[in-house]
């Protein structure tokens, strides 16, 4: 547990960076802290570690005030990330990873080894290992830097920015990356971010910092979408908060249509169906596209005049919110349901998943919390 109890920071010049912080990271979980720019996250973060000192107040690492410990040792069991990942630009990979465990006294051998395991671990093989950082993408070099701060296995991860220097593309990959390690690792992790949709997507919690840094709401990504505490966080959310609830509404529960499927070689199964789209399938049951009923001629292989079948949900897996962005995409108006394998399930309309997320959105804002899904 992390506690910041009353954190402030002044620098000399008389800048408040942090004022009177007071939250607690629970063990195990992750915590974002987001806001604009120059509101203290990143004094913040730096007051666990001791990089910045409190000017009032205090910050706790497991109940022990951090002043009164050695910044060498408390530094040990606090991995830190930043943007760029910091990386020795004249050391390999290996030995860019195996730095923090020879310091803690390991040979070499074992060093390497460690390092070897936790490259692995964050997606990076074995051939890259001999590799300097400028011979590695941003995104594998951000891996790397995470892979060093989880060398020495801290039990607390803290995350400046780590990957606002990468492409949006690479970024999402190691946003799900970061959050398979943690579903394994379950370190207690400070993540610093300017990008609130990172900071929904990643945090447990997410602690919403206002310039003169001030907390103006701590609360899980759900809480923040539904009920922000004031003007500032509803603007910080953007307009389009509502939409992005859905993130936490299952997909489980939807009604899906079986009607609309037909096999590609069932071609008088037109003329049985009162459907305008007709979603065809092939032999597995994959979808091959959506047959639209008025286009006069109906050939005797389906398959030869589709149009594409657009992305698919998976119920349970994905979200609503995934569910109605492929019901949007659809030429047809239907999102397509299939299981993991690929094969379909049934389909649904915009309007009926419309109608579930207002069932929904009731109950949720009348009993409980909500679980992230994709
Ligand atoms: N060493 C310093 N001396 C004086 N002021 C500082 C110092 N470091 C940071 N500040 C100021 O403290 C405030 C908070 O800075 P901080 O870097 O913590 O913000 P931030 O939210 O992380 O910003 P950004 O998103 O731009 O990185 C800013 O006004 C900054 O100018």
């Amino acid at each position: 547990m992390i506690t910041f109890d009353g954190g402030e920071k002044r620098y000399p010049d008389g800048t408040v960076a942090v004022d009177g912080l007071d939250l607690e990271v629970p063990t195990g979980t992750l915590t974002v802290f987001v806001g604009p720019s120059g509101c203290g996250k990143t004094t913040s973060l730096r007051m666990i570690n001791r990089m910045a000192e409190p000017t009032r107040g205090r910050v706790l690492v497991n109940g022990s005030d951090v002043r009164d410990q050695d910044p060498q040792i408390l530094r040990r069991g606090i991995g830190y990330v930043i943007q760029h990942a910091g990386l020795f630009p004249h050391r390999t990979v290996v030995d860019n990873v195996a730095t923090v465990p020879r310091l803690l006294g390991r040979s070499r051998k074992q060093a390497r080894a460690t390092a070897l395991e936790v490259l692995e671990r964050v997606g990076l093989g074995e051939e890259l290992a001999g590799r300097y950082p400028a011979q590695l993408s941003g995104g594998q070099q951000q891996r790397v830097g995470v892979a060093r701060a989880l060398a020495a296995d801290p039990p607390i991860l803290l995350m400046d920015e780590p990957f606002s220097a990468v492409d949006p593309v690479v970024r999402k990959e190691l946003q799900q990356e970061l959050l398979r390690l943690q579903s394994v690792l379950a370190k207690t992790i400070v993540l610093v971010t300017h990008d609130i949709d990172e900071a929904i997507t990643l945090g447990d919690r997410v602690a919403v910092l206002r310039p003169g840094g001030v907390l103006a709401q701590y609360a899980t990504p759900e809480e923040l979408l539904t009920t922000p505490a004031d003007d500032f966080v509803a603007g910080f959310l953007g307009v389009d908060r509502g939409v992005r609830l859905l993130s936490f509404f299952p997909s489980g529960d939807l009604p899906l249509r079986t009607e609309p499927v037909v096999a590609a070689g069932d071609a008088d199964a037109v003329s049985r169906s009162d459907e305008r789209w007709l979603l065809v399938t092939d032999d597995a049951r994959r979808p091959l596209g959506w047959f639209d009923s008025r286009t006069g001629a109906v050939p005797q292989d389906l398959a030869g005049e589709l149009m594409p079948p657009g992305r698919a949900f998976v119920p349970g897996r994905d979200s609503v919110r995934t569910a109605l962005d492929a019901a949007v995409l659809s030429p047809a108006g239907h999102a397509v349901a299939v299981d993991e394998s690929g094969c379909v399930l049934g389909v649904i309309s915009g309007e009926q998943v419309a109608a579930v997320i207002r069932t929904q959105h009731h109950g949720r804002s009348r009993s409980g919390t909500l679980r992230k899904m994709s």
